[in-house]
């Protein structure tokens, strides 16, 4: 399913502009990942999308059906929600917080448990943990479980908040692979919240990078915003002169190796390939 955010606004009772006139196409079954600086807007961008909140001005459109004429808890239901902290309830187990929501919508609950299981395969956790309370899982596993709990509703929509922000990063980069893989068996249309540009990288097909009130500062493939920066501030924010980035060509021996801008030999250049 596409979601298109046309001139959509949010201004907060406070007078706060949070998104200031936002137009984006996300396309069906693509990963979508809106990357910016604290305070930017990202979150009030992908709780519009649930109606967790109500824009000021413009529309949202799922399948080019505006979602304000939609039924908020109906389209919640097609629509799952992965949180930072996992937001898993402390006091059910494993197999009964994933189960939740299809109980809540009247799936018996031995066939919601039943499903659960199968969720929990689909993630990577092994069954054992079923019966496990949340304070009994690492930070990592908690988030499993928060992905399989939004997958549980079967989605078409999987938004994610800063998914893995509070794990560390070696966890971190395991469950972006996990993702990655789930992106190319499930194939949701994912929107991706991040302030760390390498995830917005590995994991979008679209990357839209924002400013302060939702403004794009460019939206492109990791190829093209790398390849061709739109400003200095998309360079600077992307870091081409830093990191990982910023490679080098080192003769050797054996041939040209590229070096990052601190010093680590990254790769070997092929010369002709790609
Ligand atoms: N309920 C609210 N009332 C008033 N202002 C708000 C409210 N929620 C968010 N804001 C403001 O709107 C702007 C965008 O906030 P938002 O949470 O969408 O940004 P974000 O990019 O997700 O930030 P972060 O990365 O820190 O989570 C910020 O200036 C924030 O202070």
């Amino acid at each position: 399913m596409a979601i298109e955010f046309r001139a959509v606004s949010k201004r907060y009772p406070d007078g706060t502009v949070a998104v200031d006139d936002f137009s984006v196409l996300m396309p069906a079954h693509k990963t979508t990942v809106l990357v910016g600086s604290s305070g930017s807007g990202k979150t009030t961008l992908l709780r519009m999308i649930n109606r967790l909140i109500e824009p000021s001005g413009g529309v949202i459109a799922i399948d080019d059906e505006p979602i304000a004429e939609r039924d908020p808890v109906k389209l919640r239901r097609g629509i799952g929600y992965v949180l930072q902290n996992a937001g898993l309830l402390p006091h059910f187990s494993v197999v009964d917080n994933i189960a939740t929501v299809p109980v809540l919508n009247g799936v018996p609950r031995g066939r919601a448990r039943e499903r659960a299981l199968e969720l929990m395969d689909v993630v990577g956790l092994e069954r054992g943990l079923a019966k496990r309370y949340p304070s009994q899982l690492s930070g990592g596993q908690q988030q499993r479980v928060g992905v399989a709990r939004a997958l549980a509703v079967d989605p078409n929509i999987l938004l994610m908040d800063e998914p893995f922000g509070a794990v560390d990063p070696i966890v971190r980069r395991e469950l972006q692979t996990e993702t990655i893989r789930l992106q190319r068996e499930l194939e949701k249309t994912i929107v991706f919240v991040t302030h760390d540009i390498d995830e917005a990288f590995l994991l979008g097909d679209q990357v839209v990078i924002l400013e302060k009130g939702a403004r794009i500062a460019q939206i492109g493939t990791p190829e093209q915003i790398i390849e061709n920066p739109a400003s200095d501030f998309v360079a600077d924010f992307i870091g081409v002169e830093r990191g990982t980035r910023a490679l080098h060509a080192k003769q050797t021996p054996r041939g040209t190796v590229l070096v990052d801008a601190a010093g680590r030999t990254q790769g070997v250049l092929v010369e002709g390939a790609a």
